[in-house]
């Protein structure tokens, strides 16, 4: 069994544990969050703060670390503080995902159960492809980028980092969505969404 540390333990770590469990082959470790001032041990398990993460890592080369927290700018700021290498961080795939083996996913990520993810897509670090997606081919998706539940991203889709796409949100081929922005739960995205843009409904408009 693989050492794994769990940061986050809000709803979104719930879905990841269960994830981990389903993958098989790791064993949770610890599992942090700010919200213990100390460490202390429960059944086996560490609980603490964040800032006991690398002397929790460093006790064995094996361990995995994945942040299992749903908010993208809080996720990239959890990364860079931790600051280890990228290949510390385990890539967790449920084993319900369909994924293209021609489809590059990057360390850090998490693929919910029932997503597709189709022939030559990309999909960075850190990213979260939540329960029922589809992500088909061709498709870029920058670092830190949430796709949420039984969203639809059709072919040759471009996602920046950071973006979050709502649940059921729907994008037509070819479109490219910039960095930072928001797409509306069960908004359909017919038009390029610029950079930090939040837009919203069928089709869509941008909000400010
Ligand atoms: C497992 C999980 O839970 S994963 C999490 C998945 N989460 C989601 O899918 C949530 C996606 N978030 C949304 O859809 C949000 O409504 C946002 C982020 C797009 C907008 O939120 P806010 O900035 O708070 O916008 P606010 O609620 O003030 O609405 C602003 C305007 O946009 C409209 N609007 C907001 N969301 C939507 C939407 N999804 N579709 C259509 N119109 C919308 C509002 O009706 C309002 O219109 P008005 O100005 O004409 O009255």
């Amino acid at each position: 069994m693989n050492p794994i540390v769990v940061v986050g333990e809000g709803g979104h770590s719930k879905v990841i544990q269960d994830i981990i469990f389903a993958v098989g082959g790791y064993q949770i470790i610890a599992i942090l969050d700010d919200k213990y001032k100390d460490v202390y041990n429960r059944d086996g398990v560490l609980y603490g703060p964040i800032s006991v993460v690398l002397s929790i890592i460093n006790r064995d080369r094996n361990t995995k670390l994945i942040i299992a927290i749903g908010n993208n700018q809080v996720r990239a700021e959890i990364v860079k503080r931790i600051g280890v290498d990228n290949k510390k961080f385990a890539t967790l795939i449920h084993p319900s995902a369909i994924i293209s083996p021609s489809a590059r996913i990057g360390e850090g990520t998490v693929i919910m159960p029932n997503c597709v993810v189709n022939a030559n897509a990309e999909i960075g670090k850190h990213v979260i492809i939540n329960t029922g997606a589809i992500v088909e081919h061709d498709n870029r998706i920058g670092d830190y980028a949430h796709i949420s539940p039984n969203a639809t991203l059709t072919g040759n889709v471009a996602v920046g980092e950071g973006t979050h796409i709502g649940a059921s949100a729907t994008i037509i081929p070819g479109i490219k969505v910039g960095k930072w922005s928001v797409i509306g739960a069960g908004s359909t995205v017919i038009r390029d969404i610029p950079d930090f843009k939040k837009a919203v409904g069928c089709p869509t408009r941008l909000l400010d």
